[in-house]
């Protein structure tokens, strides 16, 4: 049979009227658009390519996926193209917005099941999609979950955005930490082997505990601490008690997709199967119940601009109060943490305010930390040259966790490590701290997938001076979800030629198809 004529976007930025912002995210902001010889509206993602960190390898590919991808429940670009020192991303426009934008303006506490039924049932028929064509998404989430007016609900955020995101330079520059680990799959922290689709099921879980409170567990933790409790606590969950509101189904699904073994995790196909997802409804229920009493998305976003800037400066008078500051904190920036230096400043004011919850842990920690090494079958005897490597860093880590306060107190900070799809996107080599010398505890900081080093930093506090040591983590995954450690490092990460090469042989005139 004869496909229909697609339509072909321009991909000149003047074939484009820009209207208002509808999103920002850590690497991006999105606006509403009128493709002008279309007659259609669009939204356009615009990411500074001045700003991004990857090469042009990791791009290409990326971009190429990206234009493969075809599934009803997958947000597929139009087009991309370079603009000024901008990467343009056209995409359809999806009126409602994100999940998380719905919910922070409307549902602060979380939708109902059936609603949070429905919306898992399409997020999950587009991971079955991606990891039966051997995608990992490696960030779901409510925000990357979108809906159109019909409600009609695709995953976004697949392949641009999760290569194209800066490892860290933008932030740098403007003194921040950004990204939070609260989807991240145990098994991707600790970074012991390969990890596998089986990540994405665990965010998934993690996204309907999200959807189902109005915020991601341990989101009200600084980023070390959310590391801390994923890989040492038991999994977050449904209450049987305290979340009675929700079905059995429901929180039975949860728990399985937050096995922490993820061979215990199903499938997404197995998981589309399970019973919850018979209550589902269709793409019309949705539009009914939720969407229809909205504003419109750019003013919602406007909205919630404004009030994250008020919340912003009641923070500074407030922050003594940990809960509150950590909530407006993910009130603000949920996708990213996005704490800029005054923030860290209160952060660590903060610290001992954990101790509690630290206390308990603090007897068990190296031992945890053992245990963790354990059940990830990692042994002295069976560790291949690199991941012995690894194991002296994970020493290192583990002195760092026989004083958890000292950890704690030290702010500590993560830098991105690409996944394996993306290696070689992120620019280590003219680190200021050298990518391969040793650093301060005689690690030597490889070209792996995976290493843990530490770094130090000096962070000027209101009262004096604060200094610690913290202990960055360079994961394997999305960089959308990796905190980044930013204080002390230079800006020699950004290769001004490498950049100006992506654009001349990538981007210049060249459309994603
Ligand atoms: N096609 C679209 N239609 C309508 N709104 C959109 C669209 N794409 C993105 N948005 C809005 O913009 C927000 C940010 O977009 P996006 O997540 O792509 O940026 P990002 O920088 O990659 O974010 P992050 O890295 O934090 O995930 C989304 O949460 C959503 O609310």
């Amino acid at each position: 049979m004869e496909r229909p004529l697609e339509k072909r976007y321009p991909v000149n930025a003047k074939d484009y009227k820009i209207y208002e912002e509808v999103g920002d995210g850590v690497s991006a902001t999105v606006y509403r658009a009128l493709c002008i010889p279309l007659d259609e509206i669009v939204a356009i993602k615009v990411l500074d390519l001045e700003k991004c960190n990857n090469d042009l390898d990791g791009i290409r590919r990326e971009v190429l996926t990206l234009s493969l991808i075809d599934h009803p429940n997958v947000l597929r670009a139009h087009c991309s193209f370079a603009a000024g020192h901008n990467l343009w991303v056209v995409m359809p426009y999806m009126a409602g917005g994100s999940c998380l934008h719905i919910m922070k303006s409307d549902y602060p506490e979380g939708f109902e099941e059936p609603f949070i039924s429905t919306v898992l049932r399409e997020v999950l028929k587009a991971l079955v999609y991606l990891h039966a064509h051997g995608h990992i998404h490696r960030d779901v989430k409510a925000g990357n979950i979108l809906i159109d007016t019909d409600g009609a609900v695709k995953l976004a955020d697949f392949g641009v955005s999760a290569c194209m995101f800066d490892s860290g330079d933008r932030q740098r520059s403007r003194n921040t930490f950004v990204g939070t680990p609260c989807w991240m799959a145990p098994e991707v922290m600790q970074q012991l082997h390969c990890y596998d689709f089986k990540a994405d099921i665990w965010s998934f879980g993690i996204t309907a505990l999200e959807l189902a409170r109005g915020h991601a567990p341990f989101s009200k933790y600084p980023p070390m601490k959310v590391l801390l409790m994923t890989l040492q606590n038991a999994p977050p969950g449904l209450d049987y008690e305290r979340d009675k509101r929700f079905s059995k189904s429901f929180k039975e699904m949860v728990a399985t997709c937050l096995a922490k073994d993820p061979k215990k995790r199903p499938t997404s196909e197995k998981l589309l199967k399970h019973r919850f997802f018979k209550n589902a409804r269709s793409y019309s229920y949705l539009a009914r119940t939720i969407l229809d009493g909205l504003a419109p998305l750019g003013e919602r976003f406007r909205l919630l601009k404004t009030k994250e800037a008020d919340l912003l400066v009641q923070n500074k008078a407030l922050y003594e109060d940990k809960e509150q500051l950590s909530q407006q904190e993910y009130i603000r920036g949920i996708s990213a943490w996005n704490f800029n230096l005054e923030d860290l400043k209160s952060q660590a004011a903060l610290i001992h305010d954990y101790d509690d919850i630290l206390s308990a842990e603090d007897q068990e920690g190296s031992k945890k930390q053992r245990d963790m090494h354990d059940v990830a079958g990692l042994s002295a005897e069976n560790m291949s040259p690199e991941t012995a490597c690894n194991s002296v860093a994970a020493t290192s880590q583990e002195e760092g966790l026989s004083d958890l306060h000292d950890l704690e107190s030290s702010l500590a900070s993560f830098t991105i490590k690409p996944p394996q799809a993306l290696k070689g996107c992120f620019d280590v080599v003219e680190d200021d701290e050298g990518a391969n010398s040793p650093n301060q505890k005689g690690v030597t900081q490889l070209e792996s997938e995976r290493f843990i080093t530490n770094s130090s930093r000096a962070l000027d506090q209101d009262a004096g001076r604060y200094e610690g040591t913290s202990y960055s983590l360079n994961f394997n995954l999305n960089a959308t979800t990796v905190v980044h450690c930013s204080i002390a490092r230079g800006e020699k990460h950004i290769r001004p030629h490498l950049r100006r090469h992506w654009r001349d042989q990538l981007f210049n005139g060249a459309a994603l198809r």
